[in-house]
């Protein structure tokens, strides 16, 4: 049986970093054996046509809105149970569990990653930064990939339920690299404590990607290109099921 190396990708389309993640995509195909078909998710009918889903950075709030205005919040939830989803920054709240330091009138979440996060839990746009991160997976992992945190979430709490996929770590940040003065947790001054959820900015849940920051916002492909290759499989094999269903 040859594998089925075309898949079509649903970036969601509200608001926020969607251009700078289509430009990686189309970077990505480029160079792999894979043929992505890029769906800007604007409507319902859009999200039946792809095998995984990208969340972009931006503004939770406002894109939980507007998604819920275009009638796209029960449809998202439905597809974050059956599909491979990534969330990149405020694509990460979104796909949390809970999260604190919601604006006011609360924020909808689609779920879907057993974490809890903070909204800005690194401070304000001047607080922004970047550092090097070592990524497990990643092609050439030696190789620093830079995050960029622009009001990122903080993961406060990784809890598995009973029930879920087990949680697998990709990437630390170290508290020395952190330039604005932020404290990781007190408990834990060296960071290296494998419980301190906060030290984790990138993590895989079963079929779920979740980045605290934005991968996107680089000209470094890698991410982009272990979302895709490291789904490949696993879209296949949803093809091959549906195929084979009808
Ligand atoms: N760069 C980002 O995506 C920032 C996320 C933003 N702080 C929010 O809460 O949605």
């Amino acid at each position: 049986m040859t594998q089925d190396k075309a898949i079509t990708i649903g970036i969601l389309a509200m608001q926020g970093a969607v251009a700078e993640h289509q430009v990686m995509l189309k970077k990505v195909s480029s160079h792999t054996p894979t043929t992505i078909t890029i769906v800007l998710i604007r409507e319902v009918v859009d999200l039946s046509r792809c095998d995984g889903l990208i969340i972009p950075g931006g503004e939770s709030t406002t894109m939980a809105l507007l998604a819920r205005l275009a009638g796209l919040t029960e449809p998202l939830r439905e597809f974050v149970q059956k599909k491979p989803v990534w969330g990149t920054c405020a694509g990460a709240i979104l796909l949390s569990q809970a999260v604190e330091g919601v604006k006011k009138g609360g924020q909808e979440l689609l779920g879907g990653v057993d974490v809890k996060t903070e909204r800005n839990g690194w401070g304000s746009q001047i607080e922004s930064f970047e550092v090097p991160l070592f990524v497990e997976g990643l092609r050439e992992p030696d190789r620093p990939f830079t995050g960029v945190f622009i009001r990122a979430p903080v993961i406060l709490d990784i809890t598995p339920s009973t029930f879920s996929p087990p949680v697998q770590i990709l990437a630390r940040l170290s508290a020395a690299l952190l330039p604005h003065g932020q404290t990781l947790v007190a408990a834990d001054e060296d960071d290296t404590d494998p419980r301190d959820a906060r030290t984790v900015v990138a993590l895989r849940q079963g079929r779920h990607l979740l980045t605290t920051f934005h991968p996107e916002l680089t000209t470094d492909d890698r991410f982009h290109e272990f979302f895709i290759t490291e789904y490949i499989a696993l879209f296949a094999f949803i093809k091959i099921t549906l195929a084979s269903s009808v």
